[in-house]
């Protein structure tokens, strides 16, 4: 694909965007890209349960093991994973039963009445728009899994703790942030609202809450910086990049995020090739409409003066991170990392930070859920840098679950594509706040005054019977 879109482009052999397209027959083009990191993790979020709404669409959603996606002939008509979505309208949580931001439900799988906010999302986009950030890879088992992983953990609280001096901040490659909350990097914000990324970036900073922009963004860096810093001078803006095979196509990008004023790298690594998005491949959805670009890709080396670049899939390696690590003296958090082998090896090489993500449930459908590949990465780790982690949080019980199994922060996807596509800039600032504050409220019902003070030994699975001494013992992961 071409124009407008900056679409995705197969590795070394073959671009990967195409790739995963083109086999189920359509060319992806910049929606490859875009599927490239699966967005909004909102509509999952809100359908299974998220804040806006329920688990109840997470139970349901999504085709089930006898009849995957292609069986299933799309969630319109089966049930599959247009329900899975739990989009259907009956779907969502009782208007009083709403988490504090609206966004989040009460309890996965409730029964809810009102719309969530993926089916007021899925209301204002185009379907196929919809679906793009919806949808993850084949049958959606992973995308699914995000949420459901955290339903299935139970906080233990603690009591008599005293204390009122509560607080939220945690401390992040030497920057305080307000809340251990993050926006992950999703592509093309302007399929959701005309403002895009602007808006989003400004909701960002309004709000305290630290931004990584993807670079499948439909706004360029620099734009999206400054809209940030408008908002906010302090804003905190992180660039996320796939790096290219072409090495001074990286080096481009890594210097436009470092003038932009980005303070850290998010090297995307769970892409070596396109994922197979199954919603995708059966809307034909394989471009941007004319109008919209993957604005990074514009102006690069090797490309026409004024047009796009396609974003490269492909199977980089560690010496690949190694002359990217040459590139820049930005931080670098290393995205996509579930493996604790890989954990470990990326710590030998001097990353200085782990993002551990199943990218929404967009690449392998196979993988697990992020927050039961955490504790294993955090071990792994053992405190040497901070570990973060996104997929499937949708509500303050999600973040907590997370922190006490030692992420240092979280950062949520779909939530905030649904609050753009619904509400625009103000619809991202009340998620964000709406999440920061249910996650206060469960900290202090927890018997925390500070994020560290959740602890692994208070995570407990649902439907078992538990004992101390449990995973982590209560000591701090980090
Ligand atoms: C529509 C969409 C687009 C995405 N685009 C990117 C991307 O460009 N780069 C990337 O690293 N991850 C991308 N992701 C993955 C997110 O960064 C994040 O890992 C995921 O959305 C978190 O799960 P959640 O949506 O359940 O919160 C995308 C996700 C979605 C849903």
């Amino acid at each position: 694909m071409s124009e407008p879109g900056a679409g995705l482009r197969r590795g070394p052999a073959q671009p990967v965007e195409t790739a995963a397209v083109a086999g189920a027959g359509g060319p992806f083009g910049v929606a490859a890209v875009a599927g490239a990191g699966g967005p909004f993790g909102v509509a999952a979020v809100v359908e299974s349960g998220g804040p806006f709404q329920m688990a109840a669409g997470a139970e349901s959603s999504g085709p089930d093991k006898s009849g995957g996606p292609d069986q299933s002939g799309g969630p319109e008509e089966s049930g599959g994973l247009g329900e899975s979505d739990g989009l259907r309208e009956a779907d969502g949580p009782a208007e009083g039963s709403r988490g504090p931001a609206g966004s989040a439900g009460p309890e996965r799988g409730a029964a809810a009445s009102a719309p969530g906010p993926a089916a007021s999302a899925r209301r204002k986009l185009r379907p196929e728009h919809y679906d793009f950030f919806a949808g993850g890879a084949g049958e959606e088992t992973a995308l699914r899994e995000n949420e459901r992983a955290f339903g299935r953990l139970a906080l233990l609280p603690r009591v008599l703790r005293g204390g009122a001096d509560l607080g939220t901040r945690v401390s992040v490659l030497g920057r305080e942030w307000q809340a251990p909350l993050f926006v992950s990097p999703t592509a093309f914000h302007r399929l959701a609202h005309p403002d895009g990324e602007l808006a989003t970036a400004r909701a960002a900073a309004a709000t305290g809450i630290p931004l990584v922009t993807s670079m499948a963004a439909t706004t360029a860096v620099a734009d999206v910086v400054a809209a940030a810093r408008e908002a906010d001078s302090e804003a905190l803006v992180w660039f996320q990049l796939y790096p290219q095979p072409e090495h001074e196509v990286t080096a481009e990008l890594v210097r436009r995020a470092e003038r932009a004023g980005c303070r850290a790298l998010v090297v995307t690594v769970d892409s070596p090739v396109f994922g197979r998005r199954t919603r995708d491949l059966r809307n034909g959805f394989h471009d941007l409409p004319p109008g919209l670009a993957a604005e990074n890709m514009r102006d690069l080396p090797g490309a026409a003066p004024g047009s796009t670049r396609d974003i490269a899939m492909w199977p980089a390696g560690w010496d690949d991170l190694a002359r990217l690590r040459e590139l820049t003296d930005l931080p670098v958090v290393l995205k996509g990392v579930l493996h604790p082998e890989d954990a470990r090896t990326a710590v030998e090489q001097g990353v200085d930070a782990l993002l551990v993500s199943n990218h929404g449930g967009r690449q392998l459908d196979a993988a697990p859920a992020s927050v039961e590949a955490l504790p294993a990465v955090v071990e792994a780790v053992a405190g040497r840098v901070p570990v973060l982690m996104d997929g499937g949080v949708r509500r303050g019980t999600d973040i907590a679950l997370a922190l006490a199994l030692g992420a240092r922060a979280v950062g949520v996807g779909r939530p905030v594509l649904w609050a753009l596509a619904t509400g625009g800039e103000d619809g991202v600032r009340e998620v964000l706040t709406a999440l920061r504050e249910d996650f206060t409220h469960v900290l202090t019902l927890c018997g925390g005054r500070r994020p560290e003070d959740l602890t692994a030994d208070q995570v407990v699975p649902r439907g078992l019977p538990y004992r101390p001494g449990g995973p982590g013992r209560g000591e701090r992961a980090w």
